[in-house]
C-alpha cells in the first residue's frame, strides 16, 4: 500500500526542482527590464512568472480538477501597446518551455506534462497556465497554494529565497515542498555545497534533500536546547516585520545572539532543521495581510518537524479563509516547548509598546 500523497508528493518535487532550475539559470542572466514593480510596489520578475507558468502546466496536467492559488497572475504581461512586455513574454515562453523539456529522471512521468517528447506551448498556453492561480481560496475542498519565487527581493540581491507549493484540503495543509536553491546543505557553509528541497507530509515527517542528489533524504526534527542558546530567525526586510518588536521579544526571552536574517520561507526551513530556532514575524502596522502562499508549505515543515505556528495570540493559522490569512497578527513558530515562553514574550513585548504611546 504507498503513503498518503504519494503521487501529489512526486508531482509536487518533479515541479518545484524544474522551477528551481529555471529560477537559478535565470539569476546569472537576468537583465535590467525584466524586473516589474507590481501595483503594490513589490518586484516579480520573468523568473517568478516563468516558474509559476512551469509549476501550473505540471499540476493541471497531473491533476486537471485542482484548484490553484498562485501569487502571479498574466495581468501585467497581456499589454500589447508595451514593448517591455512583449519582451517579458518571450523570455518567459523560452524559459518555461526549457524547463518543462529537461530530461525526465527515472521516476518522473512524461504524462505530468513535462520531458524532451512534449512540442513547445505557446505564449497563450503559458499566459493561462500563470492564470490558473487565479482560485481565491476555500474552507473546503483540495486546492494547491503556490510561491513561484518566495522572498524575490533575496532573489534579486542573490541571497536566500524559495520556491515553494503546498497541497491543502479542507484548510489543512497536507503536503509542502520547498525548494531552496540558495542554501547551504549545512547552515553557515557558504563555501559548502548549496541547493536544498524540504518537504513535508501531514502525518509523514519532514525532510530535506540535496537537489543535487534527491535520493538521499534526510529526515529533519527541531531539536531542544536551553533557552539561553536561542537564535531568533526574521525576514532581512524591515517592512515586512517590525524590527523593534522582535527585538523587544528577543529581550525578553533573555536571548543575547543577535537574530538571524533571511528571506523568505527559507526561514521555516532553517528552523525545521535547527538552524536558529524561533521564527517571529511582526505586523509593522501598516495594513499589510499575509498571504496563504508564503506560509502553507512552511508551517507543515515545522509542524512536522515537531514543531508549533501560530499568530502572535498563539491562534493557529487560517488557510480556509481565502488568498490571505486574514488581518494579520503575525507569525510565531518555534519547537513545542518554547513556544508558550514566546507568546509571553510577544504580550510583554507588546505591553512595553503600548506604554511607550
Ligand atoms: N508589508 C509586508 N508585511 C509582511 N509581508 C510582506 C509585506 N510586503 C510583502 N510581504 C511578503 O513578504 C514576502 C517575503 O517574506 P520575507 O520577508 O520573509 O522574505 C513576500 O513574498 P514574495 O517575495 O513572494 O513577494 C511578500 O509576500
Ligand atoms: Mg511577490
Ligand atoms: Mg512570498
Ligand atoms: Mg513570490
Amino acid at each position: 500500500m504507498s503513503l498518503a500523497f504519494a503521487l501529489e508528493k512526486q508531482v509536487a518535487i518533479s515541479a518545484v526542482l524544474r522551477a528551481c532550475s529555471l529560477t537559478s539559470a535565470v539569476f546569472n542572466k537576468l537583465v535590467k527590464n525584466e524586473t516589474l514593480v507590481k501595483g503594490d510596489k513589490s518586484p516579480v520578475t520573468v523568473a517568478d512568472y516563468s516558474a509559476q507558468a512551469v509549476i501550473n502546466v505540471i499540476l493541471a496536467q497531473a491533476f486537471p480538477s485542482d484548484p490553484i492559488v498562485g501569487e502571479e497572475d498574466s495581468a501585467d504581461l497581456r499589454n500589447d501597446s508595451d514593448p517591455t512586455s512583449a519582451t517579458l513574454r518571450s523570455r518567459i515562453t523560452e524559459l518555461a518551455n526549457e524547463a518543462l523539456a529537461l530530461p525526465l529522471r527515472d521516476w518522473e512521468k512524461a504524462e505530468w506534462g513535462i520531458g524532451p517528447t512534449h512540442g513547445q506551448r505557446t505564449t497563450s498556453q503559458l499566459l493561462d497556465a500563470i492564470d490558473r492561480g487565479n482560485f481565491s481560496g476555500a474552507r473546503k475542498g483540495r486546492m494547491w497554494t503556490l510561491d513561484p519565487i518566495d522572498g524575490t527581493k533575496g532573489f534579486l540581491r542573490g541571497e536566500q529565497y524559495a520556491v515553494c507549493l503546498a497541497l491543502i484540503e479542507d484548510s489543512e495543509v497536507k503536503l509542502g515542498v520547498m525548494g531552496c536553491p540558495n542554501l547551504p546543505l549545512k547552515a553557515g557553509d557558504e563555501a559548502g555545497e548549496k541547493g536544498c528541497i524540504f518537504v513535508a507530509v501531514e502525518g509523514q515527517g519532514s525532510e530535506q534533500r540535496p537537489i543535487s542528489s534527491l535520493q538521499d533524504a534526510t529526515p529533519i526534527h527541531i531539536p531542544t536546547r536551553p533557552l539561553s542558546e536561542l537564535r531568533t530567525l526574521e525576514s532581512v526586510e524591515a517592512a515586512h516585520s517590525s524590527q523593534s518588536t522582535t527585538g523587544r521579544i528577543a529581550q525578553a526571552l533573555g536571548i543575547t545572539a543577535a537574530p538571524v536574517r533571511m528571506d523568505s520561507q527559507a526561514k521555516y526551513c532553517s528552523l525545521a532543521r535547527g538552524d536558529g530556532d524561533i521564527y517571529l514575524r511582526m505586523p509593522t502596522g501598516v495594513g499589510y495581510v499575509e498571504k496563504i502562499w508564503d506560509h502553507a508549505g512552511g508551517s507543515l515543515l515545522v509542524t512536522e518537524a515537531g514543531g508549533v505556528v501560530s499568530d502572535s495570540r498563539g491562534q493557529p493559522l487560517d488557510f480556509g479563509l481565502g488568498r490571505t490569512l486574514g488581518e494579520n497578527f503575525g507569525v510565531i513558530a518555534s519547537g513545542k516547548d518554547v513556544h508558550p515562553s514566546v507568546l509571553e514574550a510577544v504580550r510583554k513585548a507588546r505591553a512595553e509598546e503600548s506604554q511607550k504611546l
